[in-house]
């Protein structure tokens, strides 16, 4: 990828101040509002996650990818029809490019669950795949995993009031599991990458994602201008960033900016752990009858070949785990790689 960023900004906003006074959280409700219109992509602060947690999760996701490729590899996702595990670099695709990032993808954990034609999206659903030698790795991840979910839900509930709606519009969708997959991932530096691609250009899918960068930039994101900004780590921030389920349900009022990362260079390297809060598989996406000050600010919704997307949350999310891991698709799902077709149902 090469790309181009100028100095601006992504904005920074405070969330204590949602859970401070009414003034407070009025006024970080009304800034949250243009914020979304104008990105999507914002640093949260005053999250209430400890740095001791912070600190544990990326020590503990070096640990794993410092352990011997053997370890690793016996866990290795081609092995999880529900598409849980490890992945070498190179293995996983965007728009049907390689990215060269190795990751651990995890999501809620759970029993496999009987996929009717009607309900494929029930694949999803299983166990994940632990490493044998790093034993404390499940406890630390899912209990990060539980901290994420709550700031996910959180910002949730201020992206409802900021849209005019009640706080609780989308529990209806996401109530009682959302899907919440978490990775851990590693970007090797430009020597032992095959490419600049990290990850390629991609919106998000589910409602927001919540990611903690290491201290190696090269995030970049495009802005409505089609310029490409940087979004380097903060410490004691997670960056937020609305997915394309938010910009479905609004008709396109708020942003879901395109991102990418770009390898980082040689004999570096960058990690970086990545939540995606989702609505649970069987929720259809709803239309949101924004307010009339807010309606005027609807672009639509621009639709990208490559990946349409649908109202059904499960079809979405089968659609881009198959798309992205076409070795798991191969072994687990042929009879489902059909959907792939652009423009074509489940
Ligand atoms: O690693 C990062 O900083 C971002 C990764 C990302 O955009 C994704 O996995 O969707
Ligand atoms: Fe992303």
């Amino acid at each position: 990828m090469t790309i181009h960023t100028t100095p601006v900004h992504l904005p920074t906003i405070d969330f204590s101040r949602f859970y401070g006074t009414p003034s407070e959280r009025e006024s970080f409700v009304r800034d949250l509002t243009r914020v979304l219109h104008d990105h999507g992509f914002f640093y949260l602060t005053g999250h209430g996650v400890p740095q001791s947690l912070i600190d544990e999760v990326l020590l503990a996701s070096k640990r794993f990818f410092a352990l011997p490729e053997a370890d690793k590899l016996a866990i290795e996702m081609v092995k999880s029809p529900h598409f849980r595990g490890y992945n070498r670099a190179g293995y996983e695709r965007t728009r049907g490019e390689q990215d060269w990032r190795e990751q651990l993808d995890i999501n809620t954990e759970g029993q496999p669950v009987e996929a009717g034609p009607q309900t494929p999206w029930n694949r999803l659903y299983g166990p994940n795949q632990w490493p044998e030698a790093l034993p404390d790795l499940k406890p630390l991840l899912l209990r990060y995993q539980a901290e994420v979910t709550r700031i996910g839900i959180d910002v949730l509930k201020a992206i409802a009031l900021s849209l005019g709606q009640p706080e609780n519009a989308f529990a209806e969708i996401y109530e009682p599991s959302p899907s919440q997959l978490l990775k851990i991932i590693r970007y090797p530096g430009r020597d032992a990458a095959g490419s600049d691609q990290g990850v390629g250009a991609h919106k998000d899918g589910g409602f927001v994602t919540v990611l903690l960068q290491d201290t190696t930039p090269g995030l970049r994101i495009r802005t409505e201008e089609g310029v490409w900004i940087e979004a380097p780590p903060v410490p004691g921030t997670f960056i937020i960033n609305s997915g394309e389920l938010l910009e479905l349900a609004t008709n396109g009022f708020v942003r879901a900016d395109v991102h990418g990362v770009v390898t980082p260079p040689e004999g570096t390297e960058r990690f970086s752990v990545a939540f995606f809060l989702g609505a649970r598989y069987d929720a259809k996406i709803p239309v949101i009858p924004l307010p009339e000050e807010l309606k005027r600010g609807e672009r639509g919704i621009t639709a990208d070949p490559l990946n349409p997307i649908f109202r059904e949350v499960g079809i979405n999310h089968l659609k881009s785990r198959l798309r992205s891991h076409p070795d798991v698709a191969a072994r687990h799902h042929p009879d489902l790689i059909h959907m792939l077709e652009a423009g074509t149902r489940a």
